[in-house]
């Protein structure tokens, strides 16, 4: 899992501050652990040959090929003939003229018609990664003008068209990305330069020119000024690419519509920090890498291993450079300016091939190699025989026009392929890398901000302490202002008060008639005794007249409080009698619910009288109608039937036709002598059902009830009129008394109130009982009579 640095937010491109730069430079190595073992290795050659161009099939000579790429895709041979060529290397005859075969072998060679991918895969992958393990890594496209150097370096931004610089970016960060070690972290910084008429400038700020290569002995060789950023993701990077390609001197010419008249190169730098035993995710793509050269492979593994055992921080610096083509002045045309870029491009590319030349030679002495003849050589000293895994890529032109410069190319990367590198993990253990300082200071600046904070809170509140006591301060000084202005007023009125007094008394003693003191003269005596009885006199009348309203005063309550007390006794008259008469009320209403239930009792008994009668009366019709059918005569029927039986009764019994006859008579109009005869007969009126034997009993009940009716009626109309007549006057004498004391009813508002309430307390019960005695009955009236 990539560590801090490159999870850190977004920010705006940061260029390293100059100060922070670390002590490697471009062109020097950090410090190795001793440990390390050099892997020696030769720099790995590949060529490209990319597909003629327009210009070229449009050339005034038919388009012709010089290039043969063999199966293998390692040889490749150039011939002016190249169709009669054979892949043997033996030279073609044509025409009786004889074309020479040039053969040269690389790592590999790609075609007109590899892809993108593919030359990164095989040519760049290995050293992108061995920059992540630590090591110095560089990629130099080298090639006439117009080849695909930048073609091949940078391509398209986007899509299958992508060159070398984006994948490298974009291989960089997928790794850190998927780096899964715990406590990894990493640092990416990018810088750009070019090199253009032998001045180095730096393409991220273009204002940085002419910038020297120096050396000292604890940094080694460096490009002073070059700025360095630090970049986060692939975009920045891209970002970064677009400022400086925009920088970078162009211009079009003959062979190259927009032909790059400068030397770039693009350095990215990978700081890595790695826990101890932490395995790295690159091991494997390593191999690959190692498949190459596998004797380089196992020495470098090995270091990386060694390496890996300790807690450790690499540096791996990946240099990305894109020649400016050479050029054939007289074929280009070139003139003034464009001459002399020409010039100075071919100057330095030739010098590049003395080093190279210098490194290769047969002799295989190296007493001297010429890095300083050229800036160029001496940026890629290390790059060329030193510290660093290094990667040519010699670019071709298929066509026969470019035969010359293919076959400088070629011998040039033929020559490289010899050149023999000695590359290192650049693992610093002594706290050196910029990652580590990186690491110290964060440590450093995370420890200063817990300081300030807890500064920053003691300074809160200490100032909050101090705020308070700049309050209390405050305060204390208004109240002693406070204390001291009244303290001033309070002395200022004593010593008025005093100058007052001395004055007074200075004026009464200095107050003198005619030697003696005024209050000491006749005169003021007299007058003062006058005034003295005056004003006796006055308080004595006035005390007299007090005397006066207070004994009226005295007199009026009083008569107040007879009033009251007579109210009051009054008051309890009325509640008595009131309660008095709700009682008779209730007892009159009581007797009178008794009268109505013997009124329906006796109804009942009548009724039953009634029908006993009818059924009576029946039964002798039937038996006198029976005694006159029937031949056998009873004597005692004849008895029973009396009048009935000889018809002397038939007035009677025609009055009594039917029990619903209507002119039959009350059942108490009945003949007493029928009566007598029931009786007689020993019909008794508890044998009949009959009621008669009740009835003297309720005759006397009902009297006795009457009689009590009339008492209780006879006393109510008592009661009313007491309350009447005599309540009721009293009443109005009271209220018509305190009328006549206006000052002391109202005085005692509530006296005349309750008086008024009594008032008419008194008419509304002589009401209410006037109107209850007009619905009695008419015999309680009577009686009430
Ligand atoms: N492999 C390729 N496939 C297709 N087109 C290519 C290829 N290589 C180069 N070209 C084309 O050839 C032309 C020249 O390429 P490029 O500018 O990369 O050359 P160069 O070597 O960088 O030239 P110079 O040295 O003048 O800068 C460009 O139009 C480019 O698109």
């Amino acid at each position: 899992m990539a560590g801090d640095w490159a999870e850190r937010p977004r920010t705006p491109l940061e260029e390293l501050p100059s100060s922070q730069w670390p002590e490697q430079a471009l062109t020097e190595g950090p410090t190795f652990d001793a440990s390390d073992a050099a892997c020696t290795d030769s720099i790995k050659v590949f060529t490209r040959v990319r597909p003629p161009l327009e210009r070229e099939r449009r050339s005034y000579l038919p388009y012709a090929d010089a290039v043969l790429i063999h199966p293998d895709a390692r040889t490749l041979s150039l011939s002016e003939n190249v169709s009669g060529t054979s892949l043997n290397g033996a030279a073609s005859v044509e025409n009786g003229l004889v074309y020479p075969t040039h053969q040269f072998t690389y790592d590999r060679v790609f075609g007109p018609d590899s892809q993108q991918a593919e030359v990164y895969e095989h040519a760049a992958r290995g050293a992108v990664l061995s920059t992540l393990q630590g090591f110095n890594a560089t990629v130099i496209a080298y090639g006439q003008t117009g080849t695909g150097k930048t073609y091949t370096m940078e391509g398209d931004r986007v899509g299958p068209g992508r060159g070398i610089i984006p994948r490298a970016i974009d291989e960089v960060f997928a790794f850190i990305e998927n780096d899964a070690a715990p406590r990894s972290k990493y640092l990416v910084r990018a810088a750009f330069l070019q090199i253009y008429n032998e001045v180095i400038s730096d393409l991220l700020k273009p204002a940085q020119r002419e910038l020297v290569i120096r050396e000292d002995p604890r940094r080694g060789k460096y490009v002073h000024g070059l700025s360095e950023w630090v970049v986060r993701s692939p975009a920045e990077v891209y970002q970064l690419m677009e400022v400086g390609a925009a920088a970078r001197m162009t211009g079009a010419t003959k062979l190259n519509e927009r032909s790059s008249r400068s030397h770039a190169v693009f350095i990215l730098i990978v700081e890595q920090s790695r826990a101890p035993g932490a395995a790295g995710g690159a091991d494997d793509e390593m191999d690959q890498f190692r498949g190459l050269t596998p004797g380089m492979g196992r020495k470098a593994g090995a270091a990386a291993a060694g390496a890996r055992e300790r807690q450790s921080v690499s540096v791996g610096k990946l240099n990305l450079v894109d020649l400016a083509g050479s050029e054939r002045v007289h074929i280009t045309g070139a003139t003034g300016r464009r001459l002399e870029e020409s010039k100075r491009i071919n100057s330095s590319l030739s010098a590049l091939g003395n080093v190279i030349a210098a490194l290769t030679d047969a002799r295989g002495a190296r007493a001297h190699v010429p890095y300083r003849d050229s800036k160029l050589t001496r940026l890629l000293e290390d790059s060329l025989g030193g510290n660093c895994k290094t990667t040519i890529l010699a670019m071709i032109s298929p066509a026969l026009d470019a035969f010359p410069e293919s076959l400088s190319t070629a011998k040039f990367a033929q020559r490289a392929k010899a050149v023999r590198n000695a590359a290192r993990v650049n693992e610093d253990l002594d706290q050196r890398t910029l990652l580590r300082r990186y690491e110290g200071e964060l440590r450093r600046l995370r420890a200063e901000l817990q300081q300030r904070q807890r500064d920053v809170v003691d300074k809160r509140q200490l100032l909050q302490v101090e705020e308070q006591k700049r309050r209390a301060e405050a305060d204390k000084l208004a109240a002693i202002t406070a204390l001291e202005q009244r303290s001033r007023e309070f002395m200022a009125e004593k010593e008025a008060k005093r100058r007052l007094e001395a004055r007074i008394s200075g004026m009464q003693s200095q107050l003198l008639i005619g030697g003696t003191k005024v209050e000491d003269t006749p005169v003021f005596r007299t007058l003062l005794a006058r005034e003295q009885q005056r004003m006796r006199g006055e308080y004595e009348q006035r005390l007299r007249d007090l005397e006066s309203e207070r004994l009226t005063a005295e007199h009026d309550k009083a008569k107040v409080d007879r009033y009251k007390a007579l109210l009051v006794k009054q008051r309890d008259i009325m509640i008595a009698l009131t309660a008095r008469l709700n009682e008779r009320d209730d007892s009159i209403l009581g007797l009178q619910e008794e009268l109505e239930a013997y009124d329906a009792h006796q109804k009942r008994l009548e009724d039953t009288l009634d029908m006993r009668t009818s059924e009576l009366i029946a039964l002798r019709k039937a038996a006198v109608e029976h005694s006159a059918v029937s031949p056998v005569k009873s004597a005692q029927l004849a008895l029973a039937l009396g009048a009935w039986a000889t018809g002397s009764g038939h007035g009677q019994n025609a009055a009594i036709a039917g029990p619903g006859g209507e002119d039959a008579p009350a059942p108490s109009l009945l003949a007493p002598n029928a009566l007598e005869e029931r009786a007689a007969s020993g019909d008794s009126a508890e044998a009949s059902g009959s009621p008669a034997g009740a009835a003297p009993a309720d005759a006397q009940e009902l009297e006795a009830l009457r009689e009590a009716c009339a008492v209780a009626a006879k006393e109510r109309a008592a009661l009313l009129t007491i309350l009447d007549a005599k309540v009721g006057a009293l009443v109005a004498d009271i209220a018509h008394g305190l009328r006549e004391l206006p000052e002391q009813a109202q005085a005692h508002p509530q006296l005349q109130a309750r008086v008024d309430a009594l008032q008419r307390l008194v008419a509304a019960t002589v009401r209410a009982m006037s109107s209850g005695a007009n619905h009695r009955p008419p015999g309680e009236l009577r009686g009430m009579d």
